[in-house]
């Protein structure tokens, strides 16, 4: 097998499960992403892949090779980390050229990389200037040229972006992904940040308190949450998980949730019969409502009403905060209409997308299945 795949990986700080039986595999060319939120493990996986750390039980394999006991410089990794790791008192062209002097690669098949890796990234006038004399963008951008002069297996990143300004960031982002195409290696990459996460990965793997909560497509990810955390995690504002009853009336299955009543899809009826479908929770994507001014493209759409609690305009959209009945809330996602927005105390009329609702069973906090 080619790429990298870890195997049940385990491990323990002082007694404390900080990775919790993480099994994932990483394809040659694939840009797989470890998003969650702060202290759930995902550096910690990266270290125990890069061999920094030695886990306590489960296996590291690359090219179907067990290198869980090799050494850091036997893994034959790129990595680009936070802090860049960069030696402040050497120029730049020393501190990309150090990894490949440390596998005495001969001078001038170093120079040669050095050019066309600085060239590249827009680094060629610096490469005598001393590293403690750049910008925090200008040293990530030293770190991504030392991790890209190297013929590496894998590419680790870990959170390599986070000290820059929203503008370098982008540009370094588009560095970072024509790297790993050129490279056609298995790239992963830590982050937090869930745009960051949904720009550039094939896929995500969704780490929280240690344990691998959800892989998948940013599609998957964002279209079918495998559990409440998943669900209350992804997105913003995330999905709307209000409780529920499901009841059969009128020859079809409709879920209630407060005063509000929705069609579900014939596809959910075995889930249903052989579920407690009395109490259950509901997935409401807040982007899957239809606002009260596009109405008249949905002459069939079920119509309902509900009290605005709150308005947040962003950039060409709008966040409602609605009241139901029960006391419960419901955000909803809009393309702001280009007229007035809608205001505070208002009734607002609205419609949903049915074949987008989620339920999850109300014990297990996982996501029931509908039978296609
Ligand atoms: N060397 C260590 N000794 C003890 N505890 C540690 C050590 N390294 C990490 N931890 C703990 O392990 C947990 C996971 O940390 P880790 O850095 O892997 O999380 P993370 O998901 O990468 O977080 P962040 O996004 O903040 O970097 C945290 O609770 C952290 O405090």
């Amino acid at each position: 097998m080619h790429g990298l795949e870890v195997r049940n990986l385990v491990k323990k700080y002082q007694n404390t499960l900080v990775v919790d039986d993480i099994s994932f595999q990483v394809a040659d060319g694939e840009f797989f992403v470890l998003l969650g939120p702060s202290g759930g493990g995902k550096s910690t996986i990266l270290r125990l892949i890069s061999g920094l750390e030695a886990p306590d039980a489960g296996q590291v394999f690359m090219s179907g090779r067990d290198i869980t006991t090799a050494t850091p410089r036997e893994r034959n990794l790129g990595m680009v980390f936070q802090d860049y790791g960069i030696y402040p008192n050497m120029n730049v062209f020393d501190n990309i050229a150090y990894g490949l002097q440390a596998r005495k690669m001969g001078r001038a098949e170093i120079e040669k990389r050095i050019k066309i890796t600085a060239d590249k990234l827009g680094l060629a006038e610096y490469l005598p200037k001393l590293a403690i004399d750049l910008s925090g963008g200008e040293q990530q951008r030293v770190a991504l040229a030392r991790a890209m002069v190297k013929d590496a297996d894998t590419y680790l990143f870990d959170e390599p972006l986070a000290n820059l300004d929203p503008k370098l960031r982008y540009r370094a982002r588009r560095d970072i992904q024509s790297l790993h195409r050129q490279k056609q290696k298995p790239s992963i990459y830590v982050t937090h940040d869930q745009s960051e996460a949904f720009a550039m990965a094939d896929r995500i793997a969704v780490i929280a308190k240690g344990r691998l909560q959800q892989v998948g497509t940013p599609d998957e990810i964002l279209q079918s949450p495998a559990n409440t955390f998943m669900a209350r995690f992804i997105g913003t504002p995330p999905m709307n998980v209000l409780e529920g009853e499901c009841v059969y009336e009128d020859d079809r299955y409709q879920v209630k949730v407060a005063d509000l009543r929705f069609s579900l899809d014939p596809t959910w009826k075995h889930v249903l019969q052989a579920t407690d479908a009395s109490h259950l929770l509901v997935g409401l994507n807040p982007a899957a409502f239809i606002p009260a001014w596009e109405l008249a493209d949905y002459p069939d759409a079920m119509v309902h009403h509900a009290q605005i609690e709150d308005v947040e305009p962003l950039i060409g959209e709008v966040v409602l905060t609605l009241r139901l009945t029960d006391g419960s809330y419901l955000r909803v996602l809009c393309e702001d209409s280009g007229v007035a927005l809608p205001e505070v105390g208002h009734i607002f009329a609205f419609a949903l997308d049915e074949a987008r609702i989620c339920l999850f069973d109300i014990l297990t906090e996982k996501a029931l299945q509908p039978a296609f």
